[in-house]
């Protein structure tokens, strides 16, 4: 005889078939008209061709948002007290009479599902989970939320039950026979305790109210997203992204979203989030890349790029651009024609007066420039042949004479050379004089030394004409010279050649993205034996209404990008916020980061140390309070260190307890015992995350020794050797292949400054006291490496372990103070300090029993009762 549960679970598979069968019925409808679209006969006139293109365009990306849509099509539902139900989903359905069956999770409606609480319960009365295996419901979790109305509604249906589980999950027993059996905090728990794949998943069926009040903010300004470590930033930041495109989709598909994060790895970590969410029309970053034609991958030392994001390069940049426009003391001799010429300072210093009053960037100002001086040469000709007046055409050719002669043109060009902003800044880097006149008073002699660097000598930059030289094509520049680049870029102008070969490249680059895009879609439609991926993208004469502005703004310095997110955006120096909002000028920005994760040397003290040159007060923030990611026995010992790099700190509050304390393990000092160590604990750590990722992190004059030492004790477990890894290739600098294997590695091994942003079930982290001692603010690399792990966190050391890490037991050493000492419960008053909304009350005791049974999900840390206070 069917159970309630069995019922209950029938019912929603039912409406789960229903709604897959509707999906399976507008992608073939989708697909045939894409598929006609495609067919139709190329005879019409251009704008016909265009529009249909643009149809065939509208088609493919509606297929591949129905197409994202298929795994967990819908994850939940809302009773409403009026009656009726709503299920929310990944996209919006619609049945054959066009009456909605299924509401995106980003439309108003949807906005209940996640806010409604039973002191607030928003017209529902009750809030139901849908666990999926691909289009099997496995099982169910509810949230009543108005418990009277929901218990007659329940009793009312048939007997039908709170939660359900499927054959996945434990019986739900008699907590859903009460109707009070796994709730959406079962879920959360469970998604959060799943083994880490080295991706980052979207966390749309588990979001919560706090992060959905931020995704759901109006995009008008900037916000600041400000919360501790796993506290949710990145993913709020990505669910925003997909909010913003659901809800301004035209302007943001033409314009684009930039996402700004800080490395290829940390890109590569996040990169499937977006496109599991049916939206692709986002171009990401990091700083490294912000600048067309240039990969930084070379590496500074940390007081370098310190001052290189220093606000006081812009006037450093400036004053070498003002600087290149020259006005020698004693003029200039010219010889022409076997006569001598002569442009004295006052003719010099007026023509640069008046190219300067022009107000463009140097290279079109020096056509101003260059206009005035050829004509007081012109003057200079025309007074020394006989006949006197001279018509304007004559004067003209006389003119194209001098500007003909090498030996003219070497001399303005040494005035006011063509530049390119990789020249200007090779060769500030280069010669020391020029930067000394450059900085002026601006930069001590010690600093000026910190921005010496080998390069394109003095010489080269004065000959002229000269816009590209080998040399500055060949310098390996460095993330935070991307942002003098970009400022030397908007003070110079693009030269008309360096101009024109962007924009050949970048054509090329279009042409090849439309062919690929082509070859895929007729692939999909089975068309591909039927026509050429050429000749389709021929007819795709609208990329950039097609696919929006992601790939076309990629390689264009001046594109202007409807909103910018920034990642990490504490890291983010004055000079490349300057970059970031010439990209993104009207100032619609979403802003993620932690100032006690800040790892610069001087660290910022506020937002608006970071902002106020921008935007001034216009600004807000929007504090996330809660830890999903570390458990409270590592938070505990990671507290210790914020507090010790700033006693008015607070820590987020972990949402779940691991059951097991960190540890350190000690060993005898000489490095190959350390590692031996390593090894040792990796192993360990990887049978403890069972299947999951690993991380060791340590100083990164460390990296290498223990990769290698990895690799040769347990090859199975560690990142495979490339051919062409050096193991100590810089951060910010891998290529996506590399960042692969990192992440995809059962155990990697990682800078302190790699892992940010990243998270592992399990992190070994090898000798903290070097960390602390390094070069930047150790206390937050501390911090930021202490806080990766979901489950797992082993710290090896050799001499004493810091003193912030007192709360750490070492293992086969004496107890310390607090070693052996239970797990830290949360107490209740302290959690409903740290959130919005109380979910109070629910019976303990079922609660407590479902998630007993859950093996494997972590305790709660809320007194051994589920974590109902967050919704
Ligand atoms: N509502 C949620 N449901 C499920 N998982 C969540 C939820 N919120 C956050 N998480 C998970 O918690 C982890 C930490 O999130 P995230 O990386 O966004 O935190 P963060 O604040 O950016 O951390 P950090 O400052 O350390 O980079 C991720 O695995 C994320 O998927």
């Amino acid at each position: 005889m069917p159970t309630t549960r069995d019922g209950e679970l029938a019912r929603e598979q039912a409406y789960v078939d229903t709604l897959y069968g509707r999906l399976d019925e507008v992608r073939e409808t989708t697909k045939g008209q894409l598929r006609q679209v495609l067919l139709e006969a190329g005879t019409g006139t251009p704008q016909s061709i265009v529009e249909r293109d643009v149809f065939a365009a509208t088609h493919a990306d509606r297929l591949a948002r129905l197409d994202a849509a298929e795994g967990r099509l819908c994850f939940g539902a809302m009773d409403h007290a009026a009656g009726g139900r709503t299920y929310i989903g990944r996209i919006g359905l619609t049945d054959q009479e066009q009456e909605p069956i299924l509401v995106d999770w980003r439309a108003p409606v949807a906005t209940a599902f996640y806010q409604a609480t039973i002191a607030d319960p928003r017209g529902l009365t009750r809030r139901r989970h849908l666990r999926t295996r691909g289009r099997r419901v496995t099982g169910l979790a509810d949230d009543p939320l108005d418990p009277r109305a929901y218990l007659a509604q329940a009793g009312a249906a048939d007997g039908a039950s709170g939660a359900a589980e499927g054959d996945a999950a434990p019986e739900a027993g008699a907590g859903a026979e009460a109707g009070f059996g796994a709730t959406g905090d079962t879920m959360l728990l469970e998604a959060l305790s799943a083994p880490r794949t080295g991706r980052m998943h979207d966390i749309v069926s588990t979001l919560q109210a706090e992060q959905d009040r931020i995704i759901r903010a109006a995009a008008n300004a900037v916000l600041v997203v400000d919360g501790g470590p796993g506290t949710g930033k990145t993913a709020v930041a990505l669910h925003r992204a997909a909010y913003l495109l659901y809800t301004d989709r035209d302007r943001l598909v033409r314009s684009g979203v930039l996402v700004v994060g800080p490395s290829p790895v940390f890109l590569r970590y996040i990169e499937q989030v977006l496109p599991s969410l049916g939206e692709t029309g986002v171009v990401f970053a990091t700083p490294g890349r912000l600048f067309p034609g240039v990969d930084a991958t070379g590496e500074d030392q940390v007081a370098a790029a310190s001052l290189k994001g220093d606000a006081r390069m812009a006037d450093v940049i400036a004053g070498a651009v003002r600087d290149r426009q020259r006005a020698p003391g004693r003029g200039v001799r010219i010889r022409h024609d076997e006569h001598d010429l002569h442009l004295d300072r006052d003719t010099i210093v007026r023509a640069r007066t008046r190219a300067r009053r022009s107000r463009r960037p140097h290279n079109s100002a020096r056509r101003v420039f260059i206009r005035e001086l050829l004509g007081a040469l012109t003057n200079q000709v025309v007074s020394r042949l006989p006949g006197g007046l001279f018509e304007p055409e004559e004067r003209s050719e006389i003119t194209s004479d001098l500007w003909a002669d090498p030996g003219v043109r070497r001399a303005l060009n040494d005035l006011w050379p063509l530049l390119t902003p990789a020249r200007l800044l090779a060769d500030l880097y280069a010669s020391p004089e020029l930067l000394a006149r450059a900085a002026g008073t601006r930069l001590t002699a010690e600093e000026r030394a910190l921005l010496r660097r080998e390069g394109p000598a003095d010489a080269p930059a004065r000959r002229s004409g000269e816009t590209r030289s080998a040399e500055t094509g060949r310098i390996r520049w460095t993330p935070a010279d991307v942002a003098l680049l970009d400022e030397a870029a908007e003070l110079l102008g693009d030269p008309e050649e360096a101009a024109r070969l962007d924009e050949a490249r970048r054509a090329a680059a279009e042409r090849a993205a439309e062919r690929e895009y082509a070859r895929g879609v007729l692939e999909m439609l089975g068309l591909d034996d039927r026509l050429d991926a050429d000749t389709v993208a021929e007819r795709w004469t609208a990329p950039r209404q097609r696919r929006g502005a992601a790939e076309y703004a990629t390689g264009d310095r001046t594109w202007t990008f409807g909103h910018l997110i920034v990642d990490e955006a504490q890291e983010v120096s004055p000079m490349l916020w300057r970059l970031l909002w010439r990209r993104c000028p009207g100032r619609t920005a979403t802003l993620v980061g932690d100032l006690a994760q800040a790892a610069r040397p001087r660290p910022p003290e506020s937002w608006g140390e970071l902002l106020g040159p921008a935007v001034g007060a216009h600004y807000t923030v929007e504090r996330l309070t809660v830890n999903y990611r570390t458990p409270s026995e590592i938070m505990d010992v990671a507290a210790d260190v914020l507090t010790a790099a700033d006693p008015t700190a607070a820590p987020p509050l972990s949402v779940r307890s691991a059951g097991r304390r960190p540890d350190a393990v000690r060993i005898p000092s000489a490095d190959e015992a350390l590692l031996r160590g390593v090894v040792d604990e990796s192993v360990r750590a990887a049978g403890e995350a069972a299947g999951g990722r690993v991380a060791v992190i340590c100083p990164p004059g460390r990296t290498a020794a223990i990769r290698a030492a990895l690799r040769a004790a347990v090859p199975q477990l560690a990142l495979p050797r490339q051919p062409d890894d050096p193991d100590d290739r810089p951060t910010g600098t891998r290529e996506p292949a590399e960042a692969d294997l990192l992440l995809d590695a059962p155990v990697a091994v990682l800078t302190v400054a790699e892992s940010k942003g990243l998270e592992f079930d399990a992190v070994v982290l090898v000798e903290p006291a070097e960390i602390l001692a390094g070069p930047t603010r150790g206390l937050a690399d501390l911090y930021v490496a202490l806080t990766r792990a979901t489950r797992v966190l082993t710290v090896v050391h050799t001499g004493e372990l810091p003193g912030v890490l007192h709360r750490m037991p070492v293992r086969g050493g004496p107890a310390t103070p607090e070693a052996g000492a239970a797990p830290r419960a949360t107490s209740r008053t302290e959690a409903e300090a740290h959130t919005a909304h109380a979910h109070t009350d629910i019976d303990d005791t079922d609660d407590a029993d479902d998630t007993d049974t859950d093996a494997g999900l972590g305790d709660p840390v809320v007194g051994g009762r589920q974590l109902n206070l967050l919704w």
